[in-house]
């Protein structure tokens, strides 16, 4: 089976990642470098995705994945965006993530919001190519569902009539920002991954 080194710290990613790659063997940065940690100084996600792919890359001198990923809120002006995992503050978790956003949008109506994931895949020697996939829904303010990660239980996608977190893991590979991004990837250099 082949591997494929996905430079994220975030289990929820690689879960996510495991179930877009089925065939493959997925390994998470941490199973290999566990020290692995990169400032994301970046103003954008594929700013911060080339950083950490970069940076993973050259440590191991393999082919490597990133992910900078994150919820854009049309009422909040795309926050909390590249910061979504540190919105409520460095130390905090997903539920206070969940809790700040919920808080900010009391009392306003249009709940439409799109997660964003930019994936820079870096190869020694190669130029860092970069993909981003969307995925469209809605905040709802009831939590639901015990899959997935992060806002997923409050992010309802209105075609399936569930949260992301109510959806398999390979159900929402399907439609996600992460998925639609490495359906990109897969058209493009795809073979680097055989
Ligand atoms: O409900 C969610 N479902 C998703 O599918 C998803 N994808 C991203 N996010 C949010 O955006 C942050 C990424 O920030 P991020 O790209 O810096 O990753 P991270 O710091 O968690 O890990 P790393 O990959 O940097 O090591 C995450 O923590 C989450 O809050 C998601 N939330
Ligand atoms: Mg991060």
């Amino acid at each position: 089976m082949n591997d494929i080194i996905i430079a994220s710290n975030n289990k929820g990613k690689i879960n996510d990642f495991k179930a877009i790659f089925p065939k493959a063997n997925v390994i998470g940065i941490s199973e290999i470098a566990p020290d692995f940690d990169v400032e994301e100084t970046g103003m954008t996600f594929e700013e911060n995705a080339i950083l950490k792919a970069e940076t993973a890359s050259k440590q191991l001198n393999k082919i490597v994945i990133a992910d900078d990923s994150g919820l854009s809120v049309k009422a909040l002006n795309g926050e909390p965006g590249i910061y979504s995992a540190r919105y409520a503050g460095e130390q905090k978790n997903d539920q206070d993530n969940i809790d700040k956003l919920l808080s900010n949008l009391q009392g306003i109506e249009n709940r439409e919001a799109e997660f964003v994931c930019a994936i820079a895949v870096s190869e020694p020697g190669k130029e860092t190519l970069t993909y981003v996939g969307k995925a469209q829904g809605e905040i709802i303010d009831e939590q639901r569902g015990e899959n997935g990660f992060g806002y997923d239980p409050i992010f309802f996608v209105p075609s399936l009539d569930r949260t992301m977190a109510e959806l398999t893991v390979a159900e929402k590979s399907a439609i996600s920002h992460r998925g639609n991004a490495i359906k990109l990837m897969n058209e493009d250099v795809g073979e680097r991954f055989q």
